[in-house]
């Protein structure tokens, strides 16, 4: 069963007399225990999904609707063993399905706040000035366990902390250090110690590797894994680069303005992309393999989300527009049956899907995605 199941969620910002869809219409599922991927340019709309997941938007920010269906629930409807209580699931004033799992986008400020921590966690963007500079490290770690699980001796608490900060990979004497004295890698591998301290079963991690130089980024990733290992710990991760996802993920999310553009197993969205705009992704970013590659930048800029157009998002960026594409965001088509030629919807989530009504003419899609002429000359004619 899965731990995450998202269903139809759209994110608003109110602006001014208008709306900015930030997320629009997003499905997927996240296991026990997998890393999930979200990436694409800056302002697709990754940040705005992984926060409102746990009610962090920004106050003008709101879930418009949808539904974030997580496998877990609130103490007070829990019976003795943790599973969510039958009279609670029966009554309709909670938001409990029978499968025992809570519909997060119904929960109000007070509630999600006991989901917060102690299910789910987030490393959010700039993690590294997340720390109070005032306060020692490890008292910060030791300070979030006490608050989220207020029974906890105090002596038990800072032995986790100091436990937690050495299985991140610092010296745990480092605990009675203050954040000036730790450098970036260190920062961000106590703010990750922090995300943990309530041993939540999800993870949300907002650009956790940004701001690092390369080698610092692979151990932090390293360490991600190695904590996800130990605790089964499930990672939404989300980063603009595509090489952070390929090392991580087990499932990836290809997002373009607000939209899941192609969706499905790592491999298969890097290796057997399906849509135009993560053909265009990939040829935008230098890989190991190709030493001679050729980056190919995809013209034109990202829409700006207010009040937008029916129509595929990316059309106007498009070589491989047509017609069809200004009717509506076409839906996730499932690429394993449009290999064969056939344009069918997605069954599943979780299935490689691409959201590309061209899905049925893929290999020519494919050979020409990789020609810099494709994307060079066809533009004007899309606008
Ligand atoms: N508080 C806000 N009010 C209005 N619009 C906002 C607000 N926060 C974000 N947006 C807009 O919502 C869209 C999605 O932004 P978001 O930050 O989620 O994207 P992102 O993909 O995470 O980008 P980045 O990697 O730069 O954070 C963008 O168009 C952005 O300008």
């Amino acid at each position: 069963m899965s731990l995450l199941e998202v269903n139809d969620l759209c994110v608003r910002y109110d602006a001014g007399d208008k709306q900015v869809h930030a997320v629009d219409g997003v499905t997927f599922n996240v296991d026990h225990g997998e890393t999930y991927g979200l990436v694409g340019e800056s302002g697709c709309g990754k940040t705005t999904l992984a926060k409102s997941l746990i009610h962090l938007l920004d106050s003008n920010g709101y879930v418009e609707s949808g539904e974030i269906w997580f496998d877990g629930t609130l103490p007070e409807w829990e019976d003795e063993n943790g599973n969510a209580r039958q009279e609670i699931i029966d009554d309709d004033r909670y938001p409990v399905r029978a499968d025992g799992k809570t519909d997060l986008a119904k929960l109000d400020n007070q509630q999600i706040r006991d989901v917060r921590w102690r299910d789910i966690a987030l490393i959010p963007q700039s993690a590294m000035n997340a720390l109070n500079p005032v306060y020692k490290v490890g008292d910060q770690i030791t300070e979030a366990i006490l608050r989220h699980e207020p029974g906890t001796p105090v002596a038990e608490a800072d032995e986790r902390a100091r436990d937690l900060i050495e299985r991140v990979g610092i010296e745990p004497d480092r605990a009675d250090d203050y954040a000036h004295q730790f450098s970036g890698g260190m920062k961000q591998r106590a703010v990750i110690a922090m995300a943990m301290a309530c041993n939540p079963d999800l993870l949300i991690a907002d650009e956790p590797t940004t701001a690092l130089d390369v080698i610092i980024q692979d151990r932090i990733l390293e360490e991600l894994e190695a904590l996800q290992d130990e605790f089964n710990v499930a990672i939404l991760v989300v980063s603009h680069d595509i090489s952070v996802m390929a090392e991580i993920c087990d499932q990836l999310a290809v997002m373009y303005g607000g939209k899941m553009m192609e969706s499905g197993p790592m491999g298969e969205v890097l290796n057997n992309a399906a849509n135009p705009y993560t053909l265009g992704l990939k040829n935008s970013f230098p890989t190991v393999e190709e030493e001679q590659q050729e980056l190919i930048s995809i013209p034109g800029s990202p829409p700006t989300l207010l009040d937008p157009n029916d129509g595929c998002r990316f059309a106007p960026r498009c070589p491989f527009v047509v017609d069809e594409c200004h009717s509506a965001h076409p839906p996730g088509y499932d690429v394993e049956q449009a290999e064969g030629g056939r344009r069918t919807e997605a069954g599943s989530p979780d299935m490689h899907r691409s959201a590309c009504y061209r899905i049925d003419d893929l290999e020519t899609m494919r050979t020409d995605a990789q020609k810099e002429e494709t994307w060079h000359q066809n533009t004007t004619q899309t606008h």
